[in-house]
């Protein structure tokens, strides 16, 4: 059978959705990397005379499980985090930064459930700058958009909850996008009835004011407005720039898809990420050149050059993006100000960027990424000559603060 992934093969038997609890991985990215996938193409014979489903593939590679004793390795240290002081970066030349802010607005957001159980938020934003469809990838019920929230003139409740401005579940039969105004039309008071799971009759349905329903303690962290010198840890963030191929079509060529997979990991971890976190999902593909010029730039790669001189020699810069629309989503996450971010990030020049003209997002601590397979000795994440080079032109040429020790 070719090297492929299983979905890829009609000869394969349908795959099961695998159950909350079996996979505690987290994983946005496919398996390429994952020996289980070829475990699963040699054994898939077998596995459909006897009628079994093969392991999903929308679990395993890059992320290991929560669970200690499981099959895949794990990496139970938290990660490292740096303090960071931006201001004493300064001898670096500094990224270029738009003056001005763009504007930006959190169009629809809606519940994305994973197969981990987890569940994140995914929002999908609109801007001033370009026509593009720019993520946040919210964990955790602390962080929301004010945009979101805010009142649009002549709106509906069925609106505000189509939107995903609502608080809370949705379930069937709900009116209201408030919950407090649910709270109080079911008369219950919030603290009290949710240790009883008690199920209060709202209009034409029911709802559980137990169930992802904010009492009004939390309501306020909802805001994002947690006090400075308050005991909740700082959110974690990461500012992710799209990448098709590492992402979606099992690219060995970089490492951007176990990136993003980690990065979901840490923030879906209540213990490595009390306070929540989101990532923003930038599409700045290839760098901001696209994908039609990263794939040209592949092949200069494969003649010879690096992923640093490839973009120069199409007469592109070296790193085209910017980060402008990061920091004004961050700041409509209610991420901006004093009490500051930690930043999941190797890249000196998207710690300063992110934090704006003004000083807009404040960079209090920076999270390095390190490859997994650095990490594990190998035993998992992404190995291949091509992202073994990627990576040293990251350190040697864009001077990523990335070391083996
Ligand atoms: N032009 C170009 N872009 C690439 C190449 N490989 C990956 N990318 C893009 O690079 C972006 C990710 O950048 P990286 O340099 O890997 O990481 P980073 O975001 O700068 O830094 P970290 O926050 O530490 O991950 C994505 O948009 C990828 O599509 C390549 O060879 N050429």
């Amino acid at each position: 059978m070719p090297d492929l992934p299983a979905h890829a093969s009609p000869g394969l038997p349908p795959h099961h959705s695998p159950s909350p609890g079996r996979l505690d991985g987290f994983n946005f990215s496919s398996s390429a990397h994952d020996p289980r996938r070829h475990a699963l193409q040699d054994g898939a014979e077998s596995q459909a005379s006897h009628n079994e489903p093969p392991p999903s593939l929308i679990s395993p590679a890059f992320t290991p499980p929560a669970t200690p004793g499981s099959s895949t390795p794990s990496h139970p240290r938290p990660p490292r985090s740096i303090p960071v002081d931006t201001s004493l970066l300064s001898d670096a030349p500094a990224p270029s930064l738009l003056e001005q802010l763009p504007t930006v607005d959190c169009e629809v957001r809606a519940r994305i459930p994973t197969t981990t159980g987890h569940e994140m938020w995914l929002h999908v934003y609109r801007n001033s700058v370009d026509t593009k469809e720019h993520l946040a990838i919210v964990f955790g019920n602390a962080i929301r958009s004010r945009s979101l929230d805010a009142e649009r003139p002549g709106e509906t409740e069925l609106d505000r909850m189509t939107r995903g401005a609502y608080v809370g579940r949705l379930f069937p039969g709900r009116t209201s996008s408030r919950v407090e105004q649910i709270k109080r039309a079911a008369g219950v008071a919030p603290k009290a009835s949710t240790s009883g799971g008690a199920k209060a009759r709202i209009d034409s349905g029911y709802v559980d004011v137990s169930d992802g329903l904010l009492s009004p303690s939390s309501a306020s962290s909802d805001s994002g407005d947690v006090q400075p010198g308050s005991d909740l840890e700082l959110p974690l963030v990461r500012i992710h720039s799209e990448c098709y191929t590492g992402e979606t079509v099992w690219s060995a060529r970089c490492d951007c898809g176990e990136q993003l997979d980690e990065a979901a990991r840490l923030m879906a971890d209540p213990t490595l990420s009390p306070s929540g976190g989101a990532i923003v999902y930038l599409r700045q593909e290839g760098r901001g050149i696209g994908l039609g010029e990263k794939l040209k730039a592949y092949n200069l790669q494969d003649l010879g050059n690096d992923t640093y001189e490839a973009n120069l020699m199409l007469r592109h810069p070296a790193d085209a993006r910017s980060y402008g629309l990061a920091t004004a989503m961050l700041m409509d996450l209610g991420l901006g100000g004093d009490r500051g971010i930690r930043l999941l990030t190797n890249n000196p020049d998207k710690v300063r960027a992110v934090e704006g003209p003004a000083r807009e997002v404040v960079v209090r601590e920076r999270v390095a990424m390190i490859p997994l397979a650095w990490k594990t000795g190998g035993k998992a994440g992404i190995k291949s000559e091509e992202v073994e080079k990627y990576l040293s032109t990251k350190i040697e040429k864009f001077k990523h603060m990335l070391s083996q020790k």
